[in-house]
């Protein structure tokens, strides 16, 4: 059993197939960006994190043996590859600043005189590696901040009964744990760091129809993990809501819009509508990478539609009416009035205060 969804060394990439998860623990070789855009387009790799570090890696891998003759061709190669790249899922904004970030670097080292193309090279090799230990690190701060603010809400407003140490239950949506990232996990970062202080009563996931990111893989790390968890059908929330005394959800996020309307996993929403009802404090957990201020709000996100398929089958049994039409969008938009908090790394803010307080981040 790996939590690992990442194995690179300079050169060499491999990714957990999380399409055989958890029947089998399988790692498949990704040479370079064509095979990059595969696993994240088939969904072999994914996350909106994990997808952005994937994609970068693969293009890392690629060039890494390639002696480039001038700075210029190597800076169109990681220009043209990198947008590449941001075709294979529309819907996760973290590929795409990525992208972003790394073209702007190659920029200016091409402008830069005193580097020649190999060093050119190595400066954007560091670059891409260092993605992933700054992810495990900003997973890490978000499991902090996150699990203060849902335990510092249940003490303020006694929301919940806690359990007996003052612990939480909680439910998250999908898979946002190590299995979508570098390691650690997003909103799964913030149920570890609960635990980590004692403070962890209960998890609730959703199964997450239809690729079952909850029943095969957030179930996965919750049983390696060995925390108290249990495995709920997503048409289950509302009774849960009601019968459990859950004090917080938390979920995840692909892209998260100026304004705090947050695209994540389809069903995301239909969950936020019930906490409302049941006056349970909804909160998204994202890194920085995740949001996108060029964005005024969420009918600005691109959601991806994927293949009939996923909903018709389960593997290779089919389960749905042969003929019958399908409408599988891949992720949904919650609205911002419907967020208790959006947890980063660099602190809880809500949905009215994040396009200011992240412009100051970005700014400092
Ligand atoms: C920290 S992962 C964020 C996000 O990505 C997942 O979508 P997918 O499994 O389709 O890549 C899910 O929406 C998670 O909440």
């Amino acid at each position: 059993m790996s939590l690992q969804s990442i194995k690179y060394s300079r050169g060499s990439l491999e990714i957990l197939d999380q399409l055989l998860l958890p029947g089998q623990s399988k790692y498949l070789v990704v040479r370079g960006v064509e095979d990059g855009w595969k696993v994240i387009n088939k969904m072999q790799v994914r996350g909106a994190p994990a997808i952005a570090i994937v994609g970068c890696l693969s293009l890392a891998v690629e060039i890494n043996p390639e002696d480039f003759e001038t700075k210029k061709s190597l800076r169109q190669e990681i220009e043209g590859k990198l947008n590449y790249l941001v075709s294979a899922r529309p819907t996760a904004v973290n590929m795409k600043i990525a992208a972003d970030e790394l073209i702007t670097l190659a920029n200016d080292l091409y402008k830069d005189e005193a580097i020649n193309v190999t060093e050119m090279k190595q400066r954007f090799l560091d670059a891409t590696e260092a993605m992933l230990k700054k992810d495990i690190a900003d997973n890490r701060a978000i499991g902090a901040n996150g699990a203060k603010a849902i335990l510092q809400r249940v003490a303020e407003t006694g929301a919940a009964p806690a359990g007996s140490t003052g612990s939480v239950r909680v439910l998250t949506h999908c898979n946002t744990g190590s299995l979508a990232t570098a390691g650690y996990g997003t909103a799964l970062g913030v149920v570890r760091q609960l635990a980590e202080l004692g403070k962890l009563e209960h998890v609730y996931c959703t199964e997450t129809r239809p690729y079952n990111q909850g029943a095969r893989l957030t179930a996965y790390e919750l049983v390696h993990e060995k925390f108290p968890a249990t495995l709920v059908l997503d048409s289950m929330v509302a009774a849960l809501l009601r019968a459990k005394n859950v004090a917080a959800v938390v979920v995840g996020a692909d892209r998260v819009a100026s304004n705090g309307d947050t695209a994540n996993k389809i069903g995301t929403y239909q969950i936020a509508v019930v906490a409302k009802h049941h006056d349970v404090p909804f909160y998204v957990a994202a890194p920085l990478t995740s949001i996108d201020l060029a964005i005024p709000g969420g009918d600005h996100i691109i959601i991806e539609e994927r293949p009939d398929r996923e909903m018709t089958h389960v593997g290779e049994h089919r389960i749905a009416a042969p003929g019958i039409n399908c409408w599988n969008p891949a992720f949904d938009v919650t609205p911002a009035s419907l967020i208790t908090g959006i947890i980063t790394e660099r602190g809880v803010f809500k949905p009215a205060e994040l396009k200011e307080a992240i412009t100051k981040l970005l700014e400092s």
